[in-house]
C-alpha cells in the first residue's frame, strides 16, 4: 500500500472507527493502520467486523494493533462496553471516526413512525452515544483528541430519504457545538459529507441504474472511491490539520453544484398520468 501521508504520522495513536468492517471505514481502517495507528473497528455484525480485520492483517498490519468487537452504536450500553474493550487493550483514543450508518429509500408520506426512528437512532443518535463516551472516557482527561463525523451531502436535502437528511444535517450541526464546547480540552471535531455517489459495499444495495443517474449528475462525470473518502477523514483526523475545527468537507465530485440526483417521480407527471 502507498500512501499520500507521511509514514508514521499515526504513530503511538490509536484510532476508533465505528462501521471499520467495510466500506469508508474499512479504508479509513486501513489508512491509519498503515501509518501507524493501533485501530479499533466495530458493526453490529461481528462477520462483517472479522472479514475487514482479515483485510487489514492480508494488508500486513500485525494483529497486535488491531481488535475488532461488535457494538451496535444506537445502545448506550454496548457503546460503553466497546469503548471500554479499547480503553482496557490500548489505553487511550486520539481519533474517532464516527463512520457507521445508513438509512433505506422511502417517501417521506409512507415512513412510520418506527422507520423515522430507526433512522434518526442509527445516525444522530449512536453518533452522539459514541462521541460522548469517547470524549469523556479518553479525551477530555487527556485533553487531545480528533473527531470526524461521516455524514452523506445534504445540502439540497435528501428528498427519499428525508430521515436521513435530517439525521446528517442534525450531525453536522452537532459537529459545530461540539467544536466549539470542546476547544479548550484540545479536541478537533469536523465531519466529512461523502457525495451520493461513492462506489462502495454500502451503495450495491442501491443499484446500478440509481448509480448511474448519480453518476451522471455528478461534473466529474464519475463514482468516487472509499479511498478517495478515507484520504480527506485521515488529513482532518492527523496533526498535519492543526487549524480546522467545525468544517464539514465534502467529497462529491462537485455534486451539490449541478444535475438532477433524486430519481423521485415528478408529481405533475403522475398527475397527467
Ligand atoms: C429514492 C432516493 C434514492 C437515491 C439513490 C441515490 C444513489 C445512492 C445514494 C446512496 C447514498 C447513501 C449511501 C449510504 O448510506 S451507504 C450505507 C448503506 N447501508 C445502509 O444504508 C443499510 C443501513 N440500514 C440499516 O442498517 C437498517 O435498515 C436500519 C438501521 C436503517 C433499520 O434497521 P432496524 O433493525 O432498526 O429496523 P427494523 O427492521 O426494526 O425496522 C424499523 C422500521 O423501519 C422500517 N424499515 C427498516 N428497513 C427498511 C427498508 N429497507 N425499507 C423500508 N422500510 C424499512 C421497517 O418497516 C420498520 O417500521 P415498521 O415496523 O413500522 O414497518
Ligand atoms: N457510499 C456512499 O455513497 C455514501 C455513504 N455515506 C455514509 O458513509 C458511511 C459509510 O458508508 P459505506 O462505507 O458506503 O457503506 P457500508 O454499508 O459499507 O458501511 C456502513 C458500516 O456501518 C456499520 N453500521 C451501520 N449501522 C451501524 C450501527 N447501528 N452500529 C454499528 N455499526 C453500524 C455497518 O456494519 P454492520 O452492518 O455490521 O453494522 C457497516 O460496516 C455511512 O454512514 C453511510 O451512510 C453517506 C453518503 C454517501
Amino acid at each position: 500500500m502507498q500512501s499520500l501521508f507521511a509514514a508514521g504520522l499515526f504513530s503511538d495513536q490509536v484510532a476508533l472507527v465505528t462501521g471499520g468492517g467495510s466500506g469508508i471505514g474499512l479504508a479509513t481502517a486501513r489508512e491509519l493502520a498503515y501509518l501507524g495507528a493501533r485501530v479499533a473497528i466495530c458493526g453490529r455484525k461481528m462477520d462483517k467486523v472479522e472479514a475487514g480485520l482479515a483485510a487489514l492483517a492480508a494488508d500486513g498490519i500485525p494483529a497486535e494493533r488491531m481488535l475488532g468487537g461488535s457494538c451496535d452504536i444506537r445502545e448506550p450500553d454496548q457503546v460503553s462496553a466497546f469503548v471500554g474493550q479499547v480503553l482496557e487493550r490500548f489505553g487511550r483514543v486520539d481519533v474517532l471516526v464516527n463512520n457507521a450508518g445508513g438509512q433505506f429509500p422511502t417517501p417521506a408520506e409512507g415512513m412510520s413512525p418506527k422507520g423515522w426512528e430507526a433512522v434518526i437512532r442509527n445516525n444522530l443518535n449512536g453518533t452522539f452515544f459514541m462521541t460522548r463516551e469517547v470524549a469523556t472516557r479518553a479525551m477530555i482527561p487527556a485533553k487531545r483528541g480528533r473527531i470526524v463525523n461521516v455524514t452523506a451531502m445534504v445540502v439540497r436535502g435528501f428528498p427519499g430519504m428525508s430521515h436521513t437528511g435530517a439525521a446528517r444535517a442534525g450531525v453536522e450541526n452537532l459537529t459545530r457545538s461540539l467544536a466549539v464546547e470542546w476547544a479548550t480540552h484540545g479536541i478537533r471535531v469536523n465531519a466529512v459529507a461523502p457525495g451520493n455517489n461513492i462506489r462502495s459495499s454500502g451503495t450495491a444495495q442501491y443499484g446500478e441504474a440509481l448509480l448511474e443517474v448519480t453518476r451522471k449528475a455528478t461534473p466529474l462525470m464519475r463514482l468516487g472511491t472509499p479511498e478517495e473518502v478515507a484520504r480527506v477523514i485521515v488529513f482532518l483526523a492527523s496533526d498535519q490539520n492543526d487549524f480546522v475545527t467545525g468544517a464539514v468537507w465534502g467529497v462529491d465530485g462537485g455534486q451539490p453544484l449541478w444535475g438532477d440526483i433524486w430519481s423521485i417521480p415528478d408529481p405533475q407527471a403522475e398527475a397527467k398520468g
